[in-house]
Protein backbone atom coordinates (compact mmCIF):
# COMPACT_ATOMS: atom_id res chain seq x y z
CA UNK A 1 0.00 0.00 0.00
CA UNK A 2 2.96 2.59 1.19
CA UNK A 3 4.82 1.63 -2.08
CA UNK A 4 1.28 2.81 -3.86
CA UNK A 5 0.86 5.97 -2.55
CA UNK A 6 4.62 6.67 -2.90
CA UNK A 7 3.94 5.74 -6.72
CA UNK A 8 1.13 7.86 -6.65
CA UNK A 9 3.07 11.13 -4.89
CA UNK A 10 5.98 10.55 -7.82
CA UNK A 11 3.56 10.69 -10.59
CA UNK A 12 1.58 13.53 -9.44
CA UNK A 13 4.52 15.07 -8.70
CA UNK A 14 6.13 14.71 -12.02
CA UNK A 15 2.90 15.74 -13.66
CA UNK A 16 2.66 19.07 -11.69
CA UNK A 17 6.86 19.69 -12.32
CA UNK A 18 5.80 19.18 -15.92
CA UNK A 19 2.72 21.76 -15.75
CA UNK A 20 4.82 24.50 -14.20
CA UNK A 21 7.26 23.74 -16.65
CA UNK A 22 5.31 24.03 -19.27
CA UNK A 23 4.13 27.13 -18.48
CA UNK A 24 7.11 28.74 -18.18
CA UNK A 25 8.22 26.73 -21.62
CA UNK A 26 4.97 28.62 -23.46
CA UNK A 27 6.84 32.45 -22.13
CA UNK A 28 9.69 31.39 -23.42
CA UNK A 29 8.71 30.24 -26.81
CA UNK A 30 6.68 33.76 -27.25
CA UNK A 31 10.00 35.41 -26.23
CA UNK A 32 11.70 33.21 -28.84
CA UNK A 33 8.80 33.84 -31.73
CA UNK A 34 9.22 37.49 -30.85
CA UNK A 35 12.82 37.39 -31.26
CA UNK A 36 14.04 35.51 -33.92
CA UNK A 37 10.46 35.72 -35.66
CA UNK A 38 7.68 33.66 -36.63
CA UNK A 39 9.51 31.75 -39.72
CA UNK A 40 12.84 30.92 -37.72
CA UNK A 41 10.87 29.36 -34.49
CA UNK A 42 8.54 27.28 -36.66
CA UNK A 43 11.64 25.81 -38.53
CA UNK A 44 13.68 25.06 -35.87
CA UNK A 45 12.25 25.80 -32.64
CA UNK A 46 9.17 24.63 -32.68
CA UNK A 47 10.00 20.94 -32.35
CA UNK A 48 11.72 21.32 -29.05
CA UNK A 49 9.93 19.40 -26.14
CA UNK A 50 10.54 19.73 -22.74
CA UNK A 51 11.95 17.07 -20.04
CA UNK A 52 12.92 16.89 -16.98
CA UNK A 53 14.68 18.92 -14.50
CA UNK A 54 17.29 17.70 -12.33
CA UNK A 55 19.22 19.83 -10.15
CA UNK A 56 20.35 23.16 -11.93
CA UNK A 57 19.52 21.59 -15.67
CA UNK A 58 16.62 21.38 -17.88
CA UNK A 59 16.95 18.80 -21.13
CA UNK A 60 15.66 19.98 -24.08
CA UNK A 61 14.70 17.73 -26.60
CA UNK A 62 14.71 17.59 -30.30
CA UNK A 63 13.73 14.60 -32.55
CA UNK A 64 17.07 14.99 -34.81
CA UNK A 65 20.89 14.96 -34.49
CA UNK A 66 20.53 17.85 -37.00
CA UNK A 67 18.46 19.47 -35.39
CA UNK A 68 20.24 18.91 -31.82
CA UNK A 69 23.24 20.17 -33.43
CA UNK A 70 21.52 23.15 -35.28
CA UNK A 71 19.85 24.42 -32.21
CA UNK A 72 22.82 23.81 -29.65
CA UNK A 73 24.80 26.22 -31.93
CA UNK A 74 22.52 28.52 -33.21
CA UNK A 75 20.36 29.04 -29.97
CA UNK A 76 21.85 26.57 -26.83
CA UNK A 77 23.14 30.31 -25.06
CA UNK A 78 19.94 31.65 -25.42
CA UNK A 79 17.82 29.17 -24.22
CA UNK A 80 20.49 28.83 -20.93
CA UNK A 81 19.99 32.66 -20.13
CA UNK A 82 15.80 32.31 -21.16
CA UNK A 83 15.45 29.64 -19.05
CA UNK A 84 17.61 31.22 -16.06
CA UNK A 85 15.77 34.31 -16.39
CA UNK A 86 12.01 32.14 -16.12
CA UNK A 87 13.45 29.63 -13.19
CA UNK A 88 16.61 31.36 -11.69
CA UNK A 89 17.42 27.47 -10.12
CA UNK A 90 17.96 26.27 -13.79
CA UNK A 91 21.32 27.07 -14.67
CA UNK A 92 22.01 24.65 -17.75
CA UNK A 93 20.24 23.55 -20.74
CA UNK A 94 21.14 20.31 -21.98
CA UNK A 95 20.05 19.40 -25.37
CA UNK A 96 19.21 15.90 -26.30
CA UNK A 97 18.06 13.30 -29.06
CA UNK A 98 14.83 11.77 -28.85
CA UNK A 99 11.64 10.75 -30.73
CA UNK A 100 8.76 12.33 -29.71
CA UNK A 101 6.18 9.79 -27.59
CA UNK A 102 4.43 7.81 -30.80
CA UNK A 103 0.79 9.83 -29.36
CA UNK A 104 2.00 13.10 -28.88
CA UNK A 105 1.34 16.03 -31.51
CA UNK A 106 4.71 17.37 -32.67
CA UNK A 107 5.95 19.79 -30.23
CA UNK A 108 3.33 19.54 -27.17
CA UNK A 109 4.99 20.60 -24.66
CA UNK A 110 4.19 17.92 -22.22
CA UNK A 111 5.27 15.13 -24.39
CA UNK A 112 8.36 13.24 -22.59
CA UNK A 113 9.99 11.35 -25.01
CA UNK A 114 11.77 8.71 -25.05
CA UNK A 115 15.69 9.66 -25.02
CA UNK A 116 17.92 8.24 -27.71
CA UNK A 117 21.02 9.62 -25.99
CA UNK A 118 23.72 9.39 -28.48
CA UNK A 119 22.44 7.60 -30.87
CA UNK A 120 21.86 8.92 -34.64
CA UNK A 121 18.11 8.85 -36.00
CA UNK A 122 17.77 5.34 -37.16
CA UNK A 123 18.22 5.22 -40.42
CA UNK A 124 15.67 3.15 -42.79
CA UNK A 125 17.01 -0.20 -43.52
CA UNK A 126 19.43 -0.41 -46.72
CA UNK A 127 16.78 -2.09 -49.61
CA UNK A 128 17.25 -6.16 -50.54
CA UNK A 129 19.63 -6.08 -53.40
CA UNK A 130 18.15 -5.64 -56.78
CA UNK A 131 19.54 -6.37 -60.16
CA UNK A 132 21.04 -4.15 -62.15
CA UNK A 133 18.85 -3.72 -65.00
CA UNK A 134 15.08 -3.66 -63.62
CA UNK A 135 13.77 -6.98 -64.86
CA UNK A 136 10.35 -5.72 -65.77
CA UNK A 137 10.47 -3.06 -68.03
CA UNK A 138 9.04 0.31 -66.78
CA UNK A 139 8.89 3.39 -68.37
CA UNK A 140 12.55 5.57 -68.08
CA UNK A 141 12.09 8.36 -65.84
CA UNK A 142 13.88 11.65 -64.41
CA UNK A 143 12.94 12.20 -61.41
CA UNK A 144 12.03 15.55 -61.68
CA UNK A 145 9.98 15.52 -57.99
CA UNK A 146 13.61 14.67 -56.25
CA UNK A 147 15.50 16.15 -58.80
CA UNK A 148 16.80 18.64 -61.35
CA UNK A 149 15.59 18.63 -64.77
CA UNK A 150 18.39 17.85 -67.37
CA UNK A 151 19.86 19.92 -69.82
CA UNK A 152 18.60 19.04 -72.95
CA UNK A 153 21.86 20.57 -74.35
CA UNK A 154 24.65 18.58 -72.93
CA UNK A 155 24.53 15.21 -74.60
CA UNK A 156 27.35 12.88 -75.67
CA UNK A 157 26.92 14.05 -79.77
CA UNK A 158 27.56 18.00 -78.50
CA UNK A 159 30.51 17.30 -75.99
CA UNK A 160 34.02 17.98 -77.73
CA UNK A 161 36.02 15.49 -77.13
CA UNK A 162 40.46 16.07 -76.51
CA UNK A 163 43.10 14.75 -74.73
CA UNK A 164 42.14 16.56 -71.55
CA UNK A 165 38.81 14.91 -70.88
CA UNK A 166 39.06 12.07 -72.99
CA UNK A 167 39.40 9.48 -69.97
CA UNK A 168 36.69 11.43 -68.49
CA UNK A 169 34.47 10.90 -71.60
CA UNK A 170 35.20 7.11 -72.21
CA UNK A 171 33.96 6.40 -68.64
CA UNK A 172 31.11 8.58 -68.46
CA UNK A 173 30.08 6.62 -71.77
CA UNK A 174 30.87 3.17 -70.45
CA UNK A 175 28.58 4.00 -67.38
CA UNK A 176 26.03 5.00 -69.68
CA UNK A 177 25.88 1.94 -71.64
CA UNK A 178 26.16 -0.64 -68.74
CA UNK A 179 25.48 1.02 -65.28
CA UNK A 180 26.64 -0.47 -62.55
CA UNK A 181 29.83 -2.25 -64.11
CA UNK A 182 32.38 -3.36 -61.54
CA UNK A 183 34.66 -1.03 -61.77
CA UNK A 184 32.69 1.85 -62.28
CA UNK A 185 30.55 2.33 -59.49
CA UNK A 186 30.92 5.00 -58.29
CA UNK A 187 31.68 7.01 -61.11
CA UNK A 188 33.75 10.40 -59.65
CA UNK A 189 34.42 13.09 -61.91
CA UNK A 190 36.87 15.79 -61.09
CA UNK A 191 38.36 18.65 -62.71
CA UNK A 192 38.73 22.72 -62.35
CA UNK A 193 35.40 25.19 -62.54
CA UNK A 194 33.75 24.95 -66.10
CA UNK A 195 35.72 21.77 -67.46
CA UNK A 196 32.38 19.87 -68.40
CA UNK A 197 31.64 18.02 -65.38
CA UNK A 198 28.05 18.81 -65.20
CA UNK A 199 27.84 18.28 -68.95
CA UNK A 200 28.90 14.42 -69.10
CA UNK A 201 26.53 14.29 -66.25
CA UNK A 202 23.65 14.93 -68.13
CA UNK A 203 24.55 13.08 -71.08
CA UNK A 204 24.70 10.25 -69.00
CA UNK A 205 21.23 10.81 -68.13
CA UNK A 206 20.07 11.89 -71.34
CA UNK A 207 21.62 8.74 -72.61
CA UNK A 208 20.01 5.93 -69.78
CA UNK A 209 16.79 7.64 -70.75
CA UNK A 210 16.93 6.82 -74.29
CA UNK A 211 17.94 2.94 -73.07
CA UNK A 212 14.50 3.33 -71.18
CA UNK A 213 13.99 1.57 -68.21
CA UNK A 214 15.76 3.05 -65.62
CA UNK A 215 14.49 6.44 -63.26
CA UNK A 216 17.86 9.34 -63.04
CA UNK A 217 17.88 11.65 -60.32
CA UNK A 218 20.51 14.58 -61.06
CA UNK A 219 20.96 17.24 -58.34
CA UNK A 220 23.62 19.44 -56.76
CA UNK A 221 24.54 18.56 -53.88
CA UNK A 222 23.83 21.91 -52.68
CA UNK A 223 20.30 20.61 -53.80
CA UNK A 224 20.68 17.71 -52.29
CA UNK A 225 21.29 19.35 -48.84
CA UNK A 226 18.59 21.88 -48.90
CA UNK A 227 16.09 18.95 -49.80
CA UNK A 228 17.51 17.30 -46.64
CA UNK A 229 16.83 19.89 -44.51
CA UNK A 230 13.22 20.51 -45.91
CA UNK A 231 12.94 16.95 -45.40
CA UNK A 232 13.67 17.15 -41.77
CA UNK A 233 11.72 20.33 -41.33
CA UNK A 234 8.82 18.85 -42.41
CA UNK A 235 9.24 15.67 -40.66
CA UNK A 236 8.94 13.66 -43.89
CA UNK A 237 13.15 12.45 -44.05
CA UNK A 238 11.69 8.41 -43.97
CA UNK A 239 10.02 9.91 -47.21
CA UNK A 240 13.13 11.54 -48.69
CA UNK A 241 15.51 8.77 -48.06
CA UNK A 242 12.78 6.05 -49.52
CA UNK A 243 12.60 8.38 -53.01
CA UNK A 244 16.35 8.71 -53.21
CA UNK A 245 16.71 4.85 -52.60
CA UNK A 246 14.41 4.30 -55.43
CA UNK A 247 16.47 5.53 -58.47
CA UNK A 248 18.49 3.60 -60.66
CA UNK A 249 21.18 5.97 -61.40
CA UNK A 250 21.79 8.74 -58.77
CA UNK A 251 24.42 11.52 -59.49
CA UNK A 252 25.14 14.61 -57.36
CA UNK A 253 27.49 17.24 -58.84
CA UNK A 254 29.57 19.68 -56.93
CA UNK A 255 30.23 17.61 -54.47
CA UNK A 256 32.72 19.83 -52.67
CA UNK A 257 29.76 21.58 -51.43
CA UNK A 258 29.08 18.77 -48.31
CA UNK A 259 32.56 19.87 -47.08
CA UNK A 260 31.97 20.86 -43.27
CA UNK A 261 28.24 20.06 -43.17
CA UNK A 262 28.61 17.04 -41.24
CA UNK A 263 25.27 16.00 -40.94
CA UNK A 264 24.36 16.34 -45.03
CA UNK A 265 27.21 14.10 -45.05
CA UNK A 266 26.11 11.17 -42.98
CA UNK A 267 23.01 11.26 -45.11
CA UNK A 268 24.58 10.93 -48.27
CA UNK A 269 26.99 8.65 -46.91
CA UNK A 270 24.20 6.06 -46.18
CA UNK A 271 22.27 6.74 -49.21
CA UNK A 272 25.26 6.23 -51.06
CA UNK A 273 25.75 2.71 -49.44
CA UNK A 274 22.23 1.56 -49.88
CA UNK A 275 22.18 2.59 -53.53
CA UNK A 276 25.51 0.86 -54.28
CA UNK A 277 24.52 -2.04 -52.32
CA UNK A 278 21.51 -2.46 -53.88
CA UNK A 279 23.37 -2.34 -57.19
CA UNK A 280 22.57 1.02 -58.48
CA UNK A 281 24.76 3.25 -60.02
CA UNK A 282 26.08 6.47 -58.44
CA UNK A 283 28.24 9.53 -60.27
CA UNK A 284 29.69 12.15 -58.53
CA UNK A 285 31.43 15.58 -59.53
CA UNK A 286 33.44 17.39 -57.39
CA UNK A 287 36.41 20.06 -57.98
CA UNK A 288 39.23 17.80 -56.38
CA UNK A 289 39.85 13.84 -56.69
CA UNK A 290 38.22 12.03 -53.42
CA UNK A 291 42.09 11.80 -51.67
CA UNK A 292 41.86 15.67 -52.06
CA UNK A 293 38.78 16.62 -50.31
CA UNK A 294 39.63 17.26 -47.16
CA UNK A 295 36.73 18.18 -45.01
CA UNK A 296 34.80 15.07 -46.45
CA UNK A 297 34.69 12.30 -43.81
CA UNK A 298 37.34 9.65 -44.60
CA UNK A 299 34.78 6.52 -44.86
CA UNK A 300 32.96 8.91 -47.42
CA UNK A 301 35.91 9.78 -49.40
CA UNK A 302 37.06 5.96 -49.05
CA UNK A 303 34.15 4.89 -50.78
CA UNK A 304 34.17 7.94 -53.06
CA UNK A 305 37.60 6.69 -54.72
CA UNK A 306 36.48 2.84 -54.60
CA UNK A 307 35.03 2.80 -58.41
CA UNK A 308 36.36 4.99 -61.15
CA UNK A 309 38.15 8.35 -60.45
CA UNK A 310 38.21 10.07 -63.95
CA UNK A 311 40.33 13.96 -64.50
CA UNK A 312 39.59 16.30 -66.58
CA UNK A 313 42.11 18.38 -67.41
CA UNK A 314 42.48 21.97 -68.26
CA UNK A 315 41.96 22.92 -71.86
CA UNK A 316 44.36 22.79 -74.68
CA UNK A 317 44.77 24.79 -77.07
CA UNK A 318 43.77 22.20 -79.50
CA UNK A 319 41.05 21.36 -77.73
CA UNK A 320 39.53 25.00 -76.96
CA UNK A 321 39.81 26.14 -81.31
CA UNK A 322 37.67 22.29 -81.65
CA UNK A 323 35.19 23.62 -79.15
CA UNK A 324 35.04 26.88 -80.64
CA UNK A 325 34.42 25.25 -84.28
CA UNK A 326 31.59 22.66 -83.04
CA UNK A 327 29.43 25.80 -81.61
CA UNK A 328 30.26 28.10 -84.23
CA UNK A 329 29.09 26.16 -86.69
CA UNK A 330 26.00 25.51 -84.43
CA UNK A 331 25.16 28.59 -84.63
CA UNK A 332 24.65 29.84 -88.13
CA UNK A 333 26.87 32.34 -88.04
CA UNK A 334 30.26 32.33 -90.18
CA UNK A 335 32.95 32.56 -87.55
CA UNK A 336 36.19 33.46 -89.15
CA UNK A 337 39.31 31.28 -88.15
CA UNK A 338 41.40 33.60 -87.02
CA UNK A 339 38.80 34.59 -84.40
CA UNK A 340 38.29 31.34 -83.00
CA UNK A 341 42.25 30.83 -82.53
CA UNK A 342 42.49 34.34 -80.95
CA UNK A 343 40.01 33.59 -78.78
CA UNK A 344 41.49 30.12 -78.11
CA UNK A 345 44.59 31.94 -76.95
CA UNK A 346 42.83 34.40 -74.79
CA UNK A 347 40.35 32.91 -73.11
CA UNK A 348 42.41 29.93 -71.90
CA UNK A 349 40.11 29.36 -67.51
CA UNK A 350 37.80 27.28 -68.83
CA UNK A 351 35.05 26.13 -71.40
CA UNK A 352 32.12 28.33 -70.09
CA UNK A 353 33.91 31.44 -70.35
CA UNK A 354 35.20 30.66 -73.90
CA UNK A 355 31.29 29.68 -74.72
CA UNK A 356 30.40 33.02 -73.31
CA UNK A 357 32.98 35.11 -75.17
CA UNK A 358 31.55 33.47 -78.27
CA UNK A 359 27.59 33.40 -77.74
CA UNK A 360 28.24 37.13 -77.40
CA UNK A 361 29.83 37.43 -80.34
CA UNK A 362 27.25 35.83 -82.11
CA UNK A 363 24.48 37.47 -80.92
CA UNK A 364 26.02 40.55 -82.05
CA UNK A 365 26.79 39.46 -85.18
CA UNK A 366 22.80 38.24 -85.12
CA UNK A 367 21.39 41.50 -83.69
CA UNK A 368 23.51 44.51 -85.94
CA UNK A 369 24.10 41.90 -89.08
CA UNK A 370 27.42 42.42 -89.33
CA UNK A 371 30.32 39.98 -90.19
CA UNK A 372 32.44 38.59 -87.37
CA UNK A 373 36.20 39.79 -87.87
CA UNK A 374 39.09 40.25 -85.43
CA UNK A 375 38.36 43.86 -85.32
CA UNK A 376 34.69 43.32 -84.25
CA UNK A 377 35.67 40.77 -81.74
CA UNK A 378 38.16 42.64 -79.90
CA UNK A 379 35.59 45.29 -79.51
CA UNK A 380 32.83 43.28 -78.21
CA UNK A 381 34.81 41.26 -76.16
CA UNK A 382 36.93 43.94 -74.82
CA UNK A 383 35.99 43.79 -70.96
CA UNK A 384 36.36 40.03 -71.24
CA UNK A 385 39.48 40.29 -72.95
CA UNK A 386 40.93 42.79 -70.36
CA UNK A 387 40.30 40.46 -67.68
CA UNK A 388 41.98 37.37 -69.27
CA UNK A 389 45.01 39.32 -70.29
CA UNK A 390 47.74 37.08 -69.13
CA UNK A 391 49.80 38.44 -66.63
CA UNK A 392 52.28 35.43 -65.86
CA UNK A 393 55.32 35.76 -67.64
CA UNK A 394 57.68 33.05 -69.11
CA UNK A 395 60.44 33.88 -66.37
CA UNK A 396 57.80 33.40 -63.57
CA UNK A 397 57.00 29.54 -65.07
CA UNK A 398 61.08 28.82 -65.20
CA UNK A 399 61.10 29.78 -61.61
CA UNK A 400 58.25 27.90 -60.22
CA UNK A 401 58.83 25.11 -62.27
CA UNK A 402 62.65 24.84 -61.49
CA UNK A 403 61.13 25.13 -57.66
CA UNK A 404 59.22 22.77 -57.95
CA UNK A 405 61.32 20.08 -58.91
CA UNK A 406 64.16 21.13 -57.08
CA UNK A 407 66.66 22.05 -60.02
CA UNK A 408 68.26 25.06 -60.65
CA UNK A 409 66.94 28.01 -62.81
CA UNK A 410 69.73 28.28 -65.04
CA UNK A 411 69.22 24.37 -66.19
CA UNK A 412 66.13 26.25 -68.17
CA UNK A 413 68.47 27.62 -70.61
CA UNK A 414 71.75 24.98 -70.82
CA UNK A 415 71.95 22.47 -73.14
CA UNK A 416 72.46 19.86 -70.23
CA UNK A 417 69.80 17.39 -71.93
CA UNK A 418 69.54 14.71 -68.76
CA UNK A 419 66.06 13.63 -67.91
CA UNK A 420 66.11 15.26 -64.41
CA UNK A 421 66.68 18.58 -65.91
CA UNK A 422 64.64 18.19 -69.57
CA UNK A 423 61.44 17.17 -68.15
CA UNK A 424 60.86 20.34 -65.41
CA UNK A 425 61.95 22.19 -69.14
CA UNK A 426 59.54 20.40 -70.88
CA UNK A 427 56.96 21.27 -68.55
CA UNK A 428 57.79 25.25 -68.09
CA UNK A 429 57.48 25.07 -71.92
CA UNK A 430 54.03 23.34 -72.17
CA UNK A 431 53.22 25.78 -68.98
CA UNK A 432 54.46 28.82 -71.11
CA UNK A 433 52.03 27.65 -74.33
CA UNK A 434 48.94 27.10 -72.03
CA UNK A 435 49.46 30.36 -70.29
CA UNK A 436 51.30 33.22 -72.32
CA UNK A 437 50.37 33.81 -75.88
CA UNK A 438 54.09 33.71 -77.19
CA UNK A 439 54.62 31.71 -80.62
CA UNK A 440 56.72 28.78 -80.41
CA UNK A 441 59.49 30.82 -81.79
CA UNK A 442 58.99 32.99 -78.88
CA UNK A 443 59.50 30.68 -76.16
CA UNK A 444 62.26 29.16 -77.79
CA UNK A 445 64.03 32.26 -77.51
CA UNK A 446 63.43 32.37 -73.92
CA UNK A 447 65.04 28.45 -73.19
CA UNK A 448 68.60 29.57 -74.13
CA UNK A 449 67.68 30.07 -77.96
CA UNK A 450 66.14 26.16 -78.88
CA UNK A 451 64.14 25.83 -81.99
CA UNK A 452 60.47 26.27 -82.61
CA UNK A 453 60.47 22.32 -83.27
CA UNK A 454 62.18 21.34 -79.77
CA UNK A 455 59.54 23.62 -77.88
CA UNK A 456 56.29 21.37 -79.44
CA UNK A 457 57.91 18.13 -79.08
CA UNK A 458 58.09 19.10 -75.33
CA UNK A 459 54.65 20.09 -75.04
CA UNK A 460 53.52 17.20 -77.35
CA UNK A 461 55.61 15.32 -74.81
CA UNK A 462 54.18 17.01 -71.40
CA UNK A 463 50.60 16.25 -72.92
CA UNK A 464 51.49 12.37 -73.36
CA UNK A 465 53.33 12.00 -69.95
CA UNK A 466 50.10 13.64 -68.58
CA UNK A 467 47.47 11.27 -70.10
CA UNK A 468 49.50 8.20 -69.13
CA UNK A 469 50.38 9.52 -65.51
CA UNK A 470 47.84 10.98 -63.32
CA UNK A 471 50.41 11.46 -60.47
CA UNK A 472 52.31 13.93 -62.94
CA UNK A 473 49.34 15.29 -64.43
CA UNK A 474 48.48 16.37 -60.97
CA UNK A 475 51.81 18.01 -60.39
CA UNK A 476 51.45 20.13 -63.66
CA UNK A 477 47.51 21.12 -62.52
CA UNK A 478 48.95 22.22 -59.60
CA UNK A 479 51.89 24.47 -61.22
CA UNK A 480 49.51 25.97 -63.74
CA UNK A 481 46.67 26.62 -60.66
CA UNK A 482 49.63 28.33 -58.79
CA UNK A 483 50.94 30.47 -61.48
CA UNK A 484 46.92 31.27 -62.49
CA UNK A 485 46.33 32.86 -58.91
N1 LIG B 1 34.31 19.27 -74.02
C1 LIG B 1 33.25 20.10 -74.12
N2 LIG B 1 32.53 20.15 -75.26
C2 LIG B 1 31.50 21.00 -75.39
N3 LIG B 1 31.08 21.83 -74.43
C3 LIG B 1 31.74 21.80 -73.26
C4 LIG B 1 32.85 20.95 -73.05
N4 LIG B 1 33.31 21.15 -71.80
C5 LIG B 1 32.53 22.08 -71.26
N5 LIG B 1 31.57 22.48 -72.13
C6 LIG B 1 30.55 23.50 -71.92
O1 LIG B 1 31.05 24.43 -70.98
C7 LIG B 1 30.02 24.84 -70.09
C8 LIG B 1 30.46 24.55 -68.67
O2 LIG B 1 30.52 23.14 -68.50
P1 LIG B 1 29.99 22.42 -67.18
O3 LIG B 1 28.86 23.19 -66.58
O4 LIG B 1 29.74 21.00 -67.50
O5 LIG B 1 31.27 22.58 -66.26
P2 LIG B 1 31.57 21.98 -64.82
O6 LIG B 1 32.87 21.29 -64.93
O7 LIG B 1 30.42 21.20 -64.31
O8 LIG B 1 31.76 23.30 -63.98
P3 LIG B 1 31.48 23.62 -62.43
O9 LIG B 1 32.67 23.12 -61.71
O10 LIG B 1 31.36 25.10 -62.40
O11 LIG B 1 30.22 22.93 -62.02
C9 LIG B 1 28.77 24.09 -70.50
O12 LIG B 1 27.99 24.91 -71.32
C10 LIG B 1 29.29 22.92 -71.30
O13 LIG B 1 28.40 22.50 -72.30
Amino acid sequence: MTGGLEGYDAVAEANAQKSVLAIHWSRICERLKAEVGEVEYRTWLRQITVGPVEEDEITLYLPTRFLRDWVRGQYGDRLGALWHAEVPAIRRVELQVARPAAQSAPGAQDATPAPESATPPVEPAAPAAAPVVVESPRQAEVRSDLAAPLEPRFTFDTFIVGKPNEFAYACARRVAERPSSPGFNPLFLYGGVGLGKTHLMHAIGAELLRGGKVSVAYMSAEKFMYRFIGAIRSQSTLEFKDQLRSVDVLMIDDLQFLIGKDNTQDEFFHTFNALVDAGRQIVVSADKSPSDLSGLEDRLRTRLGCGMVADIHATTFELRISILEAKAAASGVVVPAKVLEFLAHKITSNVRELEGALNRLIAHANLFGRPVTLEATQDVLHDILKAHDRRVTIEEIQRKVAEHWNTRLTDMFSARRGRAVARPRQVAMYLAKQLTSRSYPEIGRKFGNRDHTTVMYGVTKVEQLMAQDPAFAEDVELLRRMLET
